[in-house]
């Protein structure tokens, strides 16, 4: 499925700024690709263009490359679940799932053999006789699921399913969609707020901000190699550190960061003297004079002040404060081996030239 330039504005009198600007997007088909990003983004509203319940203000929706833009929804052949499970709740389970059946004239026979199929596949065989009020969350969350695959669509179009669901559920339940994933080789497009929801399902990972992809790519992409300032403060936690262009090598920017000469990995060719971000993750850092076995010292070093140490179990998390004032986080694996450090203390940490990206 492709996305080309696809436009969407609620409020086309306002000068506010669009609802879904420019997207494009190439979905491979079987490909689990989740829209991540804060509320408001635009992805409910990319996936209801998807499904034919919005209108797209400009742009393309290609399937199989054919525009679908003009198709009614139930021609799409698109499932779709929603994080209010939306069951009907006077019919029962069985009637439900057989819903989008029936409104297909598939006839009662079929109709069974394929609910309880669908029933089977979201391990909920024998419940098809109670009503959504008998059942817990995330069992409606199920039958919702097999209510959206049983007519066998190419695509499944998931809004935030597991949004209302306690945390223990919503993981076994991740699973479980990774699994139905697998089992229906079908393309699934899923909407999360939820960085490590997004990371531990996807294959790959639209990032959206303000109605734009911010960046697509596969979970460690995103993480390893952000190409802008919003990717690396959305998916985990960042250190921004500023610094002024020196020079380029090959892929490698030298860069001067509070005194000190920083190497970055960087795509592009950034003039001398110019002001950058560069960034790195905190538990890429390390203290310099804890042991390198076996490993070579990182290239890269800054002397800080620890302002801040937390045990926090398994990992320890210190606040740094560089000379110019920026702070920086360090995460370190806890260990009784390993000298913890005080507030106050001067250090020197140390870090690689592949864990650094000028964005
Ligand atoms: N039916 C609507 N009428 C007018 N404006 C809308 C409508 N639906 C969404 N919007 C606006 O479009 C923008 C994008 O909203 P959208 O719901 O797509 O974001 P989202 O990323 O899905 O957010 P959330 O995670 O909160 O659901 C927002 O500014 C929102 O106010």
């Amino acid at each position: 499925m492709t996305l080309s330039d696809l436009e969407k504005t609620y409020d086309r009198a306002s000068a506010a700024p669009k609802d879904v600007d420019r997207v494009s997007l190439d979905i491979r088909s079987g490909e689990f690709l989740t829209m991540l990003g804060p509320s408001g983004s635009g992805k409910t509203t990319t996936l209801m263009m998807i499904a034919g319940f919005e209108t797209p203000t400009a742009g393309d929706i290609a399937i199989d490359g054919k525009s679908v833009v003009a198709m009614p929804p139930y021609r799409r052949n698109i499932g779709m679940v929603f994080q209010n499970y939306a069951l009907f709740p006077h019919l029962t389970v069985e009637e439900n799932v057989g819903f989008p059946l029936k409104q297909r004239g598939v006839p009662k026979p079929e109709r069974a053999r394929l609910v309880a199929e669908a029933l089977e596949l979201v391990h909920l065989p024998g419940y098809g006789a109670r009503y959504p009020r008998q059942l817990s969350g995330g069992q409606q969350q199920r039958v919702a699921v097999a209510r959206a695959v049983v007519f066998k669509p190419r695509l499944l179009l998931m809004d935030e399913p597991l949004g209302a669901l306690d945390k223990q559920l919503r993981e076994n339940l991740q699973l479980e969609m990774r699994r139905l994933h697998a089992d229906l080789g079908i393309t699934f497009i899923y909407v999360t707020h939820d960085q490590e929801e997004a990371l531990t399902m996807s294959d790959r990972i639209a990032v959206m901000n303000d109605g734009k992809v911010a960046q697509v790519g596969t979970p460690e992409d995103l993480y390893d190699r952000p190409e802008n300032r919003f990717v690396a403060g959305f998916i985990g936690e960042s250190n921004f550190l500023p610094a002024v262009v020196r020079g380029v090598e090959n892929d490698v920017v030298i860069a001067e960061c509070d005194g000190a000469v920083i190497r970055a990995l960087c795509p592009g060719r950034p003039a001398s003297g110019e002001k950058v971000t560069l960034t790195t993750r905190p538990e890429r850092l390390r203290f310099a004079d804890s042991a390198w076995i076996g490993e070579q010292m990182p290239q890269n070093c800054l002397s800080v002040t620890v302002t801040e140490a937390v045990f926090a179990g398994e990992r320890c998390r210190y606040m740094l404060q560089a000379g110019d004032g920026t702070s920086i986080v360090l995460k370190e694996p806890s260990s009784a081996a390993i000298r913890r450090r005080a507030v106050g203390e001067r250090a020197e940490i140390a870090w690689s030239v592949a864990d650094t990206i000028l964005v």
